[in-house]
């Protein structure tokens, strides 16, 4: 973590200085939900396109990227990958809502205990004031233990539907071929890019490096904090 914290700084003091374009634009995403869920996984699968061979509970976060395009532009989508842990979460909880562009909740559909939780999930995002513009979705992972299921799909969409939200079921485990029954973790990740694309979030016709700045957060991030929602080459 503290690599990328430090790249990140670096990336920030970079983009206030003079690198010319080309320039890419940052999407942060953040992945929420209860500890075991899947959320370390689904995220190494889009970002790596495997399962990771092992996983260890998430301390703070974990970043990871990838590059991808839409319609000829290259996007860096950022994925933050939370901790469910309530120890292992609190002292960054701030940091993971700060300029963040979508949230993804994740449930396990083995874990009826896991679904149950969303609400709280939700009730965060609304204490740290996320704004109705920015997306949600609402991720079912592990449907590879479909046998194991303890929520319903039908169950699952009323909440999605009750929230507004778009629901996607899937394992970060399975192959995912195209006899897959499941969605495709690079599809569910490429929906939210797409959207946030579509939003067009971030000031388009602003100057080569310079960083788009909301509100109080501004000198915190001219000096280079996290969730600088920036261009960069
Ligand atoms: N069968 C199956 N197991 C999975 C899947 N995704 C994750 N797992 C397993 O579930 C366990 C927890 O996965 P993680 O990705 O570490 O869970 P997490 O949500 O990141 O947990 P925290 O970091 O504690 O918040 C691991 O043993 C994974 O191997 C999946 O799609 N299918
Ligand atoms: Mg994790």
């Amino acid at each position: 973590m503290a690599d990328m914290e430090s790249s990140l700084e670096f990336s920030s003091s970079l983009t206030c200085s003079t690198l010319p374009p080309p320039r890419t634009r940052i999407f942060k995403i953040i992945v929420i939900g209860d500890s075991g869920v899947g959320k370390t996984c689904l995220t190494y699968r889009f970002c790596a396109g495997k399962f990771p061979d092992k996983t260890e509970a998430t301390i703070g976060v974990d970043f990871r990227e990838k590059i991808i395009e839409i319609d000829g532009e290259k996007i860096k989508v950022q994925l933050w990958d939370t901790a469910g842990q309530e120890r292992f979460r609190k002292s960054m909880v701030q940091h993971y809502y700060r300029n963040v562009h979508a949230v993804v909740f994740v449930y396990d559909v083995t874990s009826a205990a896991s679904f149950r939780n969303l609400p709280a999930w939700i009730e965060e995002c609304r204490q740290h004031a996320l704004g109705h513009e920015v997306p949600r979705i609402l991720v079912g992972n592990k449907c590879d233990l479909r046998h194991a299921a303890q929520v319903s799909t039908e169950v699952a969409q009323q909440f999605a539907d009750a929230h507004s939200m778009p629901l996607f079921e899937t394992s970060a485990k399975s192959p995912q071929g195209e006899s897959s029954d499941s969605d495709h973790v690079e599809a569910i990740f490429m929906t939210v890019a797409h959207k946030l694309k579509s939003q067009k979030p971030l000031v388009l016709s602003q100057p080569a490096n310079t960083v788009t700045l909301r509100g109080r957060d501004q000198e915190e991030e001219q000096r280079g904090s996290w969730g600088c929602t920036c261009w960069r080459s």
